[in-house]
């Protein structure tokens, strides 16, 4: 390809961690890692240390998406530093206990690869999330899995926005990769959705283990939605909503939104349209867990990023 991307050495990755349940009532990921932590077989691949984990399972034992304050957002250096007392939030204990046995988070004896299953409400399908538009190991694992899974389609959201990312369950490890399936509901568990994470999380590992087994992957590109902004809700001055997703809108998570286009419908029937200044991807679009952070969906813009080649070296 070109002389701008070349091919380069990265050390084998050994040690992968499957996190689910980091939302106590997203139950595909609930569901698979517990299957896996009785039976690891479909998991096991040769040369490497695969550890299923149930990450919060104070919310799954009640079915919730946390117990005290969300898991995915308590991995901040303060929250990982601060001295340990029996008063903090469950979930900033746990933070603790779970940075200790996959991290610390930014040190060499991180998890080289954190998997993080997640479902969503909106009509996303199948999507891999990544914190940084910068590492090749991932967006060469995301370009295998995409092809793997072709025709069906797996979109990526490049979650690495100075404001608006988050201190997620992953990102202790040296390779976070959170995946997202959906629709499914809170509490529910879809075959449709639990069989397409399964499949993907198998080929994630087939890629892991083609890669520790020294098969050189080529530069290539990978076509992202990077984050932009979030939009909220219309809301009264009590912070009660005032208007409902669109029905143009629902359940177009990925289509193109351009401006003039309908984004809300008010309860008396009148539309919001959108009137930014140019044309978006929104998703997660009428998520239910984010009535609570203030969003009715994520904007995105496409890109194309290039990933160098990659090839394991031994030590
Ligand atoms: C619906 C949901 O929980 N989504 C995840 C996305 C992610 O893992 O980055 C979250 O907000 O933590
Ligand atoms: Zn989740």
């Amino acid at each position: 390809m070109t002389s701008l991307h070349s091919v380069v050495n990265l050390r084998d990755a050994r040690k992968v961690a499957i996190f689910g349940g980091t939302h106590g009532n997203e139950m595909s990921g609930v569901t698979l890692v517990n299957m896996w932590i009785n039976n690891g077989a479909e998991i096991q691949r040769s040369g490497l240390m695969i550890k299923p984990l149930i990450t919060n399972p104070r919310a799954v034992e009640k079915c919730t998406r946390y117990v005290d304050t969300d898991l995915n957002r308590a991995f901040t250096p303060d929250n990982l530093s601060a001295p340990r007392n029996e008063d903090m939030p469950y979930e900033v204990r746990r933070a603790q206990e779970i940075n200790q046995m996959f991290g610390p988070k930014g040190s060499p004896d991180a998890y080289d690869i954190i998997f993080d299953l997640h479902n969503t409400t909106s009509n996303m399908g199948s999507t891999l999330i990544l914190e940084s538009s910068k590492d090749d190991f991932n967006l060469q694992m995301v370009n295998f899995i995409k092809q793997a899974i072709a025709p069906t389609s797996c979109s990526v959201l490049l979650n690495e926005h100075p404001l608006l990312q988050y201190s997620t369950s992953r990102s202790i490890g040296k390779h976070p990769i959170g995946l997202e399936v959906g629709p499914q509901p809170q509490g529910v568990l879809r075959s449709n959705i639990f069989e397409s994470m399964r499949a993907i999380v198998k080929h994630a590992l087939d890629f892991i283990e083609l890669f520790n087994g020294g098969m050189e992957f080529q530069p290539c590109m990978v076509d992202v939605y990077r984050v932009s902004e979030k939009m909220d809700y219309p809301r009264d001055k009590n912070g009660n909503i005032t208007a409902m997703v669109h029905p143009n809108l629902q359940d177009g998570d990925w289509k193109p939104l351009n401006p003039g286009d309908p984004m809300f419908q008010t309860f008396d029937g009148s539309t919001i349209n959108y009137e930014g200044g140019s044309t978006v991807y929104p998703t997660f679009i009428n998520e239910a867990a984010y009535y609570e952070k203030q969003q009715a969906f994520v904007m995105t813009k496409r890109e194309t990023l290039t990933a160098n080649g990659i090839k394991a070296y031994k030590i």
